[in-house]
């Protein structure tokens, strides 16, 4: 499934036309799915429908005309000067003897509905004037709000605040990434028929969903031991972080590694779990690592200023690896990229930006783009977290579906280092390790869902998490 930018939109909605599909079709397949989520979610309610005068428009008079056909009470306010397929639905929308009055008129009425049908993907502007206060007046009015497409004025400010959002056809970045999303409430996705044909477009990022992840999780053989299931390597850690390296090592093993070693420096007290390896080192070189046995190292959590030494003895080992928190420096992920080695990288926005040297408000709004930019520039592969997470690696881009706020405390990342080193110790490559492992991080936070849940707990719902994906349970956001 891909994400959509209103450009993508607007060109597979003329790929749609161009392979003759009729786009009136499309609106009224909209109308009807929009008008049959809103009656679902608020039955037996005066709706009453504000419409603009494009396409969305369009789509909230093909609404309004449904509803009324199910004999619904409906109102509608609309703008003038629709042209198109938005000027039929208006004339099949009057020939049911309903008025449309002026949207100039519309007062709020408590107890009503109200379906944003003003403004979709066709904006283009901040809105002004008069539709910038009537956005104002549908927020202050207090009543539920259902958005088709997107809340009208997205993705600028004003906006509306919506309660449900119907997606039509496709999620659009403002339905993924945060602030945005916040703004569309419940998402729900509306499929309106548009030809698969026109919908695939294998530039567009790739959206996670349960399907595609599910076929990536590793088999677990009726022969399984702990030598052949993924054996991960944990460097890290420093005598004021003990704790980051021991987190890794438990999610390592909840998502499923056969065993786990811990190497960290002797003076620090880090207590690895009772299931792991211990590996205290007197400092950090290749031989002292090298009595690990592993199929892929996880490296620079809780490592402090040791980070960049740590990363350097890994190197020599020539594993798979994961480059986390104080292994993230320039020259590093440089090295392992020259001695291809499959890696990589986990930064959160602030060190994305030490290794792009920008900010970190740069690159949390703009994520895709500093994603791809540090794939390109670096040559491997990029988990930048943030709401949502985002995968690059050599051109193509992922963008997480799973996780939630709550998972913003110490120690996640840390979790995150753990699972993704378990899926490459698991033979999967950089680019399905990291899609798989975001994936399941988001998820097992998603099954608690709490403020002040630990990092230790998320790790501790990894294996259900990974039960509900293996068994087809996830539904997604959208559903
Ligand atoms: N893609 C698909 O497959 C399908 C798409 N569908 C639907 O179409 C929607 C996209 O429709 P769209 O392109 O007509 O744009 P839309 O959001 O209605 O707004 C355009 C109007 O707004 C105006 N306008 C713009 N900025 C403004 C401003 N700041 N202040 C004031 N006015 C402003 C602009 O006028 P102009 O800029 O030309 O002056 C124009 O009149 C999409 O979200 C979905 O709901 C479905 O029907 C089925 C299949
Ligand atoms: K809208």
């Amino acid at each position: 499934m891909r994400l959509f930018t209103a450009e993508a939109m607007r060109l597979a909605d003329q790929k749609a036309t161009q392979i003759g599909y009729p786009s009136l079709l499309l609106m009224d397949t909209a109308g009807r799915k929009v008008a049959r989520a809103l009656l679902q979610a608020y039955p037996n309610r005066r709706v009453v429908v504000l419409c603009g005068k494009g396409n969305n428009g369009g789509d909230g008079l093909a609404a309004a005309r449904w509803m009324r056909v199910w004999g619904c009470e409906v109102e509608v306010y609309a703008a003038e000067g629709q042209q198109g397929d938005a000027k039929a639905m208006r004339q099949a929308l009057e020939s049911h003897k309903l008025t449309i009055r002026p949207l100039t008129d519309w007062q709020p009425t408590p107890g009503t509905v109200l379906l944003d049908a003003l403004f979709g993907t066709g904006l283009n502007r901040p809105l002004q004037g008069f539709y910038a206060d009537l956005v104002g007046k549908i927020n202050q009015s207090g009543l539920s709000v259902v958005a088709a497409d997107l809340p009208s004025g997205l993705p600028y400010v004003p906006h509306v605040e919506a309660d449900l959002t119907v997606a039509l056809a496709a999620l659009k970045l403002e339905h993924v990434f945060y602030p945005h999303r916040a703004a569309c409430g419940k998402i729900l996705l509306a499929e309106i028929g548009m030809p698969p044909e026109a919908l695939a477009d294998e530039s567009l990022p790739e959206l996670l969903t349960p399907q595609a992840l599910h076929a990536l999780l590793p088999p677990r053989p009726g022969n399984a031991h702990k030598g052949n299931v993924g054996r991960v390597l944990v460097v890290g850690g420093y005598p004021s972080y003990t704790g980051a390296p021991a987190l890794s090592a438990i999610a390592a093993y909840r998502a499923g590694a056969g065993l786990v070693t811990v190497a960290y420096p002797q003076e620090a007290a880090v207590v690895p779990p009772l299931e792991a390896v211990r590996l205290p080192v007197a400092g950090w070189s290749h031989a002292a690592l090298k009595p690990a046995k592993a199929e892929a190292v996880a490296v620079g959590m809780g490592a402090g200023p040791s980070g960049k030494e740590a990363a350097k003895a890994v190197l020599e080992l020539g594993l798979p690896t994961l480059l986390d928190a104080d292994a993230l420096h320039s020259e590093t992920v440089e090295e392992f990229a020259g001695a291809g080695i499959p890696t990589v990288i986990t930064p959160h926005p602030g060190e994305a930006a030490r290794l792009l040297q920008s900010s970190a408000q740069e690159v949390a709004q703009a994520p895709l783009e500093a994603a791809r930019t540090l794939a390109e520039r670096f040559a491997v592969t990029v988990v930048l977290k943030g709401g949502p997470t985002v995968i690059a690696e050599n051109g193509r881009l992922a963008v997480n579906t799973t996780g939630n706020p709550a998972m913003a405390t110490g120690g996640m990342g840390d979790v995150l280092s753990g699972v993704i080193g378990a899926f490459l110790a698991a033979g999967l490559a950089p680019w399905d390790a990291a899609r798989l492992g975001v994936y399941l991080h988001g998820l097992a936070g998603d099954l608690l869902a709490r403020v002040g849940m630990l990092a230790h707990e998320l790790a501790d719902a990894l294996p259900q998490a990974r039960k509900q994906l293996a068994q087809g349970q996830v539904r997604p956001y959208w559903h």
